[in-house]
């Protein structure tokens, strides 16, 4: 390739375009391991030196080569982090002789097999990333999952900067308010996107804040615990925004939920609620206290919360990420965490929660590095402290419904600060602004036959004639517990026992099965008004009171109007149709429901028939007889490695849910009134013994904060280096410090306008990389050197030991791509 071919040729790319914020996540069914040039590769990866280490898998910075650009061109290799988990199955043994077999390699995995679990954990990792697209948060490229290895592989953007260190070994603050205030900015941004789209985190700390290599960013990372909730995607999203997910089955088990997630010293009172006291004496000694200082005003409704929190096991929320964010910043101003256990007495896990439940925390009379004057616990107002410590003491309200939340964040004074257009910066970081799906995407989503809304005026008169005539034969089959599928396809599926409509739309169907309960509630729930929603308070005590029907009442009665519709096809087991919100208040009255509500029984009868989806050689797309049918891998692209030919049996997520259900509700892992009523989606909440097994067991003060991490080696006398050496610092993707406020961003920003405002840090001045941001010496040496024979050794080595991959000898030939 000579000079002028190389410059111009297009920038090295992961998938199709990796920095596009619509780009698909690339599947990749085939995994290749060779040297090259005494290199390990896996695919198109280089392999290089591991980074990180969690409870189930390891983390390795590793470099997409692009064949196109020379040995030696800057943008041949780009920089990714590899996390690859071992699939360690009770199955995994009986994997292993069926490949012995010789079976033939498919993406069509049992979903029972997908519930096991590391494997189950890592899908459900996937399946949250998969929808995250966010400055703010980590972006996954590439999902490599060849069934013939034993570990899955994923390809995330390499964030060179490290973790958010934040202690000094001596438990002082290592960072300034300032920066402080950017690395919060930062993470509520991330955490408001994740919230607005279903997801909780579970496990919000500085550990699993990562900066980009020029440290003017911080991402939020490691999804290994977190939860996706309907309800709450569709308080935020409203009902047009929740598309149905190919993952869906993976994503709403909760089975996780059994196990208590996060990290102890970050965990919300909620979530280890028997710890707390009888609060009725200890709150009134708490506002008397309050009373007599003259604190700021915040302090006592921290106070009187205490007795109210004490009534009843709240539910777990969104807002333990809120709390855990709280503790995150009382962890950057004053260099340890918010609560432990007494100092000097032996250290128990028990001490810690109780003191979470039940205490009230301290403020040391400065914070951050730069040492300004926190006016103590109960500043004065118009202190200088005031305002933060005003913030951390709604942060760490410990009654979850007056706990604050991430949108009155955004408007406290002291996060605004030094934002040059705080009103703008608002408006545009909203991230209700950024999730626009629309019924393009909707129905793509939802059914593989594409359908728009925009040919429905006419289509609808076409099909109106249509409908009546096969609506009877329709009516005759689903008498008869068959369903209309593939058109060569006829197979029965399980006869609804529900006497009538008129029964089902009453109550929830007594074949649906429990998994999908919840869902049903959150969403007859969403579609009351807000009227209907007061009225019912008293019977939903445990429910969570999700923003929609104050930010989103415009969908919410949307979606009002539309619920016999809606509930009619969901009785079905129909796909949804999503409308345009706007579209469909403008268009809703009986005539424009009873339409619908023939489109929806029209997309029932030929939802089943999806041509060419199959394979010729797979099992039957409607085949719910044997385990082999139930795969649930629809996905958007994959690059078939050695092969171009696509064996891919698709599913859609209906058909999976359905699946699901029979399995889990045999299966017991997963009720409905668990998963619902532990995130504040049902009305029986669960005895709290199901969620935690708390063994109150001896842990020392250093085993306390295990996961908090943060502690900055070599604090402060050894200077900042980054991570990556400079030589590799010119192929990052992430732009240098130098470059103009516009790319600050980087690649992976939304667009060039959005992106400056969008910044946390709201100013153009280079972030200073000061003496006191030590990165810890030695921790990234030789990280990403591609010169560094030890690091390859290493390498090496760790590749002899593992049996997943065995890197062959041999040369292999460039992979094609899609
Ligand atoms: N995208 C990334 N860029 C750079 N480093 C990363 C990235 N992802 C993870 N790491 C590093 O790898 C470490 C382990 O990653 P991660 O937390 O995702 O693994 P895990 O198995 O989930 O860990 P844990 O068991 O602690 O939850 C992180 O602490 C971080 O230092």
């Amino acid at each position: 390739m000579n000079e002028d071919a190389v410059s111009s040729t297009p920038r090295l790319t992961i998938g199709d375009d990796p920095f596009d914020p619509e780009g698909d996540v690339l599947t990749t069914d085939r995994l290749e391991a060779y040297m090259d040039e005494g290199r390990p590769m896996l695919n198109n990866y280089t392999r290089h030196a591991k980074i990180g280490g969690g409870q189930h898998g390891e983390v390795y910075l590793c470099y997409k080569v692009d064949p196109r650009f020379p040995p030696g061109h800057p943008d041949r290799r780009i920089p990714v982090a590899m996390k690859s988990v071992k699939r360690d199955n009770p199955r995994a043994e009986q994997f292993k002789k069926l490949r012995t077999q010789r079976l033939p390699t498919s993406a069509h995995t049992p979903l029972a097999d997908r519930l096991n679990t590391t494997e189950a954990k890592i899908r459900k990792e996937i399946a949250i990333m998969k929808k995250c697209r966010h400055p703010h948060v980590v972006r996954l490229y590439e999902v490599i999952d060849d069934r013939m290895k034993d570990k899955i592989y994923m390809v995330m953007e390499y964030l060179a900067g490290g973790e958010v260190k934040w202690r000094d070994d001596r438990n002082r603050p290592i960072l300034s308010v300032e920066q402080t205030r950017r690395i919060i900015r930062d993470a509520v941004l991330g955490l408001e996107y994740l919230h607005h789209q279903g997801i909780i985190h579970r496990d919000i700390k500085p550990a699993n804040l990562l900066w980009t290599e020029d440290r003017r960013q911080v991402k939020i990372a490691d999804f290994g615990v977190s939860h996706f909730s309907y309800a709450q995607r569709l308080a935020s999203a409203g009902k047009a925004g929740v598309a149905e997910d190919p993952e869906d089955p993976i994503l709403l088990d909760d089975s996780d939920l059994t196990r208590r997630a996060g990290t102890p010293s970050f965990l919300a009172p909620e979530i280890i609620y028997e710890h707390r006291n009888d609060f009725s004496t200890r709150s009134s000694s708490l506002a008397n206290v309050a009373n007599s200082g003259s604190p700021s005003s915040s302090h006592t409704t921290t106070s009187q919360s205490l007795s109210k929190a004490s009534s009843k096991r709240p539910p777990i929320t969104k807002a333990i990420d809120v709390w855990a964010l709280g503790v995150t910043l009382y962890c950057l101003l004053f260099g340890k965490t918010a609560f432990s256990s007494d100092p000097g007495a032996p250290s128990s896990e028990w001490k810690l929660y109780n003191s979470i439940c039940n205490q009230d925390w301290t403020a040391d009379e400065t914070m951050g590095s730069d040492r300004i004057p926190t006016g103590g616990r109960h500043p004065f107002r118009g202190s200088e402290g005031a305002p933060v410590i005003n913030l951390l003491d709604q942060l760490l309200q410990k009654d979850p419904k007056l706990r604050i939340t991430l949108e009155e964040v955004k408007r406290n004074p002291w996060f605004l600060r030094d934002l040059p257009e705080p009103k703008k910066w608002l408006q545009v970081t909203s991230p209700k602004g950024k999730i626009d799906v629309s019924l393009d995407e909707t129905s793509d989503a939802m059914s593989s036959v594409h359908f728009r809304w925009n040919w429905g005026v006419v289509l609808s008169r076409r099909i109106s004639s249509l409908f009546r005539r096969s609506r009877d034969a329709n009516r005759d089959d689903r008498d008869r517990g068959v369903v209309r599928s593939d058109p060569h396809v006829r197979v029965r599926r399980q006869k609804s026992n529900l006497p009538n409509e008129a029964t089902q739309l009453a109550s929830m169907p007594a074949s649906s099965s429990k998994h999908d309960k919840g869902k049903q509630r959150a969403e007859s729930r969403s579609l009351r008004s807000p009227k209907q929603s007061s009225s019912k308070s008293l019977r939903s005590k445990s429910i969570e009171h999700w923003p929609a029907t104050r930010g989103d009442s415009a969908s919410a009665s949307t979606s009002a109007l539309q619920a016999p519709a809606h509930l009619a096809e969901r009785r079905r087991g129909s796909v949804s149709i999503l409308t345009d919100p706007n579209h469909a208040s403008s268009q809703s009255s009986p005539t424009s429901d009873k339409r619908r509500a023939r489109f929806t029984l029209f997309l029932n009868s030929i939802s089943h028939w999806r041509p060419n989806k199959y394979s010729p050689h797979g099992p039957s797309p409607t085949d719910t007889s044997g385990p082999s049918s139930t795969d649930v891998s629809v996905r958007p692209r994959t690059v078939n490695y050695g092969t171009q030919q696509s064996s891919r049996v698709t599913r859609r997520s209906e058909e999976a849910l359905r699946m699901h259900r029979t399995r889990i509700s045999s299966s017991g892992t997963l009720t409905a009134d668990r998963r619902a009523s532990s995130w504040g989606q049902g009305d029986q909440p669960i005895e709290f013994a199901e969620v935690l097994s708390l063994n109150s067991m001896d842990l020392s003060d250093s085993e306390m904060n295990i996961g908090a991490g943060g502690v900055g080696a070599g604090y402060p006398e050894r200077p900042f280096t980054p991570r990556t050496p400079s030589r590799l610092s010119n192929m990052a993707s992430t732009p240098r410090v130098e470059s103009a406020p516009d790319e600050r961003f980087g690649p992976a920003c939304f667009d060039e306008d959005s992106s400056t405002i969008a910044s946390a840090f709201g100013e153009d001045e280079p972030w200073e990389n000061g003496s006191n941001m030590s990165d810890g010496e030695g921790e990234g040496e030789g990280e990403g050197d591609e010169e560094d024979g030890d690091e390859l050794g290493d390498d090496d080595s760790d590749d002899q030991d593992d049996n997943a991959v065995t890197f062959s000898p041999r040369k292999r030939q460039p992979p094609t791509q899609d």
